[in-house]
């Protein structure tokens, strides 16, 4: 990628800015799965936590990513019980909040939604509105610390449901009763298999019912069933991940999955032979969003590499797909790396950065004018002009 300095400026080429600085957008990004390790060893030592695997910075960053690399979503989330257990007060909440707004803001993130579950943060005697009320103030905080930095940032946050549990509905409330204070949405998360989105169809209704918006955590540990029910059964927006989307699309008669490195390179020069089933097409004529998040789904197992991850066919075939970090601590990522590797190990080009950014945009539970004068006003004079504004 080339700076603007060594860029000429010609009516046919605009300079290209370097990754870190582009401005980028994040959909799906957990608050309790982007912790800084040191916050999490201050926290422990504060609050007398004693079951942190490891006594010192990098040990801890390294036993997180490590841990997390175990290729099965359940095993993966067992980590984030040294987080979520050390996030049991209004203080420590806020202070990650903060980080993380001034964290993403410092990788030239511009617009995040940022996600956590609110019954998980209750073993220190806060109720679910203590959490939320804490978090939003961190994130404001955090927000106005970044923009004296020089970094301009709006964060928003969703509320997560435990798929495993049953609280769905009172969580859907309780993201409804503040979402005029910066929770524009909800979601579900957790162990997929064995917890089917229908088990919270209540939740569903009642937030159709609000207007309210939701995404699903859908075709990551599960395949095509889960992301049908989410679409269909449940009226999600956008789906966490639906990496498996690719198990409804084929090549040649076969499936693209028996030879995912084939299939790339064709989707790249020859998009008009593949054959989505009626699920995929569905998914792309409705534009329905796909936050993907390729670092965590070689983590989990979800898929194999970078370099094969369906991501960048999807991008190719014209699905809404948008580039996402979900655990920054449990994958050591940030926007600036996902977006790196994907342009080193996967042919990735200043457009389709682009393009993934403006897609989120279009995504974003924002108001539309919002959202608009983003895409305008940022992402466009940032990507077309090379203008940071
Ligand atoms: O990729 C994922 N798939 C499913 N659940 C997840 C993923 N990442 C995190 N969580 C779950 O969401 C909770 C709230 O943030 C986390 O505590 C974790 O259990
Ligand atoms: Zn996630």
């Amino acid at each position: 990628m080339t700076t603007p300095e060594t860029t000429p400026q010609t009516t046919t080429s605009s300079p290209e800015l370097p990754v870190a600085v582009l401005p980028k957008v994040l959909l799906h990004d957990h608050l309790d799965g982007g912790v800084r390790p040191a916050t999490v060893l201050e926290l422990a030592r504060e609050q007398g936590y004693d079951a942190l695997p490891a006594d010192e910075v990098l040990a801890l960053e390294h036993w997180f990513s490590e841990s997390a690399d175990s290729g099965s979503l359940v095993r993966y989330l067992e980590t984030f019980a040294h987080t979520v257990g050390v996030m049991q007060t209004a203080d420590a909440l806020h202070r990650v909040a903060r980080e993380c707004a001034v964290d993403l803001a410092a990788d030239g993130v511009v617009y995040a939604e940022v996600r956590y579950a609110p019954e998980q943060h209750l073993e220190g005697g806060l109720t679910l509105d203590q959490v939320v009320d804490a978090v939003t103030a961190g994130f404001r905080e955090g927000q106005e610390e970044a923009a004296a930095a020089g970094h301009r940032i709006r964060v928003r946050s969703l509320l997560t449901a435990m798929r495993h549990a049953a609280r769905s509905r009172e969580i859907a409330e309780l993201a409804v009763r503040h979402r005029d204070r910066e929770v524009a949405g909800f979601d579900i998360a957790g162990a997929e298999d064995g917890f089917p989105p229908t088990r919270h169809l209540a939740a569903f209704e009642y937030l159709r019912q609000e207007n309210f918006h939701f995404t699903i955590h859908a075709g990551e540990a599960f395949g095509l069933p889960s992301i049908w029910e989410a679409i269909q059964w449940c009226g999600a927006e956008r789906l966490g991940h639906g990496v498996r989307i690719v198990d409804d699309i084929r090549l040649d008669g076969a499936p693209i999955t028996d030879d995912p490195a084939g299939a790339l390179e064709r989707a790249r020069t020859d998009p008009a032979a593949f054959e989505l089933g009626p699920l995929a097409a569905y998914v792309r004529d409705r534009r329905i969003p796909l936050e993907m998040c390729p670092s965590s789904n070689v983590q989990t197992g979800a898929a194999e590499s970078i370099e094969t991850h369906p991501v960048t066919l999807l991008k190719d075939l014209q699905f809404r797909v948008t580039l996402n970090t979900d655990n920054r601590l449990m994958s050591a990522t940030s926007m600036t790396r996902e977006a790196t590797l994907l342009v080193e190990r996967a042919g990735w080009t200043h457009r389709d950065l682009r393009r993934v950014a403006v897609n989120a945009m279009k995504s974003a539970f924002l108001p539309f004018d919002e959202r608009l004068e983003i895409i305008e006003g940022v992402l466009k004079p940032a990507y077309d002009e090379g203008r940071l504004v």
